[in-house]
């Protein structure tokens, strides 16, 4: 157990919390259901919810468990046998959970969700009444990936990404991600026996990035870097994260009771309002844009809207409405937002100024390329590192 002086209690005084446990946590390594430990965590998460918090468990495990029911001793890579491993899964995951919470009289809700369901603002915001419903039932949802329909270019694939996500969605002021580690360590502990343990950072910190390395098993997916992504985004709407294991006793109590265990990454970055975390949380863009100098200074420093003037290229196919980055002449992001210009439009516009919009399309609907109302920045001319961990 690796446990600290008492931090800020950011478990305690949250009154909306979201667990996300990991495939090997919850298989047992891959073995099949660990029923025990099931039982453990619907257990605690029942107490804090008679307690009076808002509980939503994230949990992983569908493939892993279909693997086991079909006696599949590997991985399987093809995208077909993986999603029929995660229908088969998927039973025998939200089974153990639903029997382990009617023990305690709590209902339960399978919700599944894909990106797209995210990434589209209807839909995002279907998906939020319908939480926000259930947890005003006294309901405790249980999340997952939509595996069986979700494709390779669209996967979220980790389920850390997936609890951020679910984090931002309902404004959970917490966020307890129980693995097979105690926490993140300087380097993996399974391959550096040196690794010492960080128990306090700030969510966002590029250092925390450079310690966490991929999944050490041949069951999790994300590892370390997920992870601490994951922390970075839940951050965006004020979520503070706790690393914590899984394994360590009354884990969710002891933290809800104030007790330092894990690592705590808090939440210091600005919080965002909801719609300009649904623009940030876009993992796949329609398209993107190329500005000038001027242009990056003009979004980055003066906050400005983007104008056609100030595009120099165009890559992609989008439409009007759709969700474009805007990038430096290196690349990097430093915005992204709602176009009002298709691709094909936008091409013929870029570098003119917006008085000759008209003339080159035969109308303009709109002075600007990119509103700033309708536009979330990733990096200010001063923090260049903030953009490439978000994607
Ligand atoms: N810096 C680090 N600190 C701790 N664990 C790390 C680090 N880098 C990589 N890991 C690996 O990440 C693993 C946890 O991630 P993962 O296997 O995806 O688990 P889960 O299924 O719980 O998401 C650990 O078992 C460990 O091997
Ligand atoms: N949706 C997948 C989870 C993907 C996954 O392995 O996530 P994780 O173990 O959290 O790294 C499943 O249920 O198998």
């Amino acid at each position: 157990m690796a446990a600290t002086q008492s931090t800020a209690p950011a478990v305690s005084h949250a009154k909306r919390l979201v667990v996300k446990v990991g495939s090997s946590l919850v298989t047992n390594e891959g073995k099949g259901i660990d029923v025990q430990a099931v039982e453990q965590w619907a257990s605690q998460i029942a107490q804090l919810h008679a307690g009076g918090k808002q509980m939503v468990l994230v949990s992983s495990g569908a493939i892993a468990e279909g693997m086991a029911r079909l006696g599949w001793p590997r991985r399987p890579n093809a995208m077909h046998e993986l999603q029929a491993a995660a229908a088969v899964g998927q039973m025998g995951l939200i089974q153990a959970y639903e029997a382990a919470f009617a023990r305690h009289g709590i209902r339960t809700a399978q919700i599944l969700l894909t990106h797209e369901d995210l990434a589209d603002r209807r839909r995002y915001l279907n998906a939020r009444s319908t939480l926000y419903t259930l947890l005003g039932l006294g309901v405790v949802p249980i999340v997952n990936e939509n595996d069986t329909v979700v494709t390779d270019e669209i996967r979220l694939g980790d389920n850390d990404t997936l609890g951020a996500l679910v984090t931002n969605l309902i404004e959970a002021e917490a966020m307890v991600i129980l693995t097979d580690q105690t926490g993140l360590f300087s380097a993996d502990p399974r391959r550096d026996p040196d690794a010492t343990f960080i128990a306090l950072g700030q969510a966002g910190d590029p250092a925390l990035e450079a310690m966490a390395g991929g999944s050490g098993s041949s069951i999790g997916t994300g590892g370390m870097l997920t992870k601490v992504l994951a922390a970075k985004r839940a951050a965006n709407s004020g979520g503070h994260t706790v690393i914590a294991s899984g394994r360590e006793p009354n884990v969710l109590l002891r933290l809800a009771a104030g007790e330092s265990i894990g690592t705590e990454l808090r939440a210091i970055l600005p919080v965002r309002s909801a719609r300009k975390r649904w623009l940030a949380n876009h993992l796949r863009l329609r398209g993107r844009v190329t500005l000038d100098a001027g242009a990056v200074r003009a979004l980055t420093q003066g906050h400005r809207s983007l104008l056609a003037i100030g595009v120099v290229a165009v890559e992609g196919e989008f439409d009007r409405g759709d969700v474009v980055a805007c990038v430096d002449q290196h690349g990097v992001e430093c915005g992204r937002g709602l176009i009002n210009y298709s691709a094909a439009d936008t091409r013929r516009i870029m570098r003119q100024p917006s008085q000759r919009i008209a003339d080159i399309l035969g109308s303009m609907s709109d002075p600007e390329l990119m509103h700033r109302d309708n536009m979330v920045l990733l990096r200010t001319q001063t923090s260049a590192t903030a953009a490439t961990a978000e994607q």
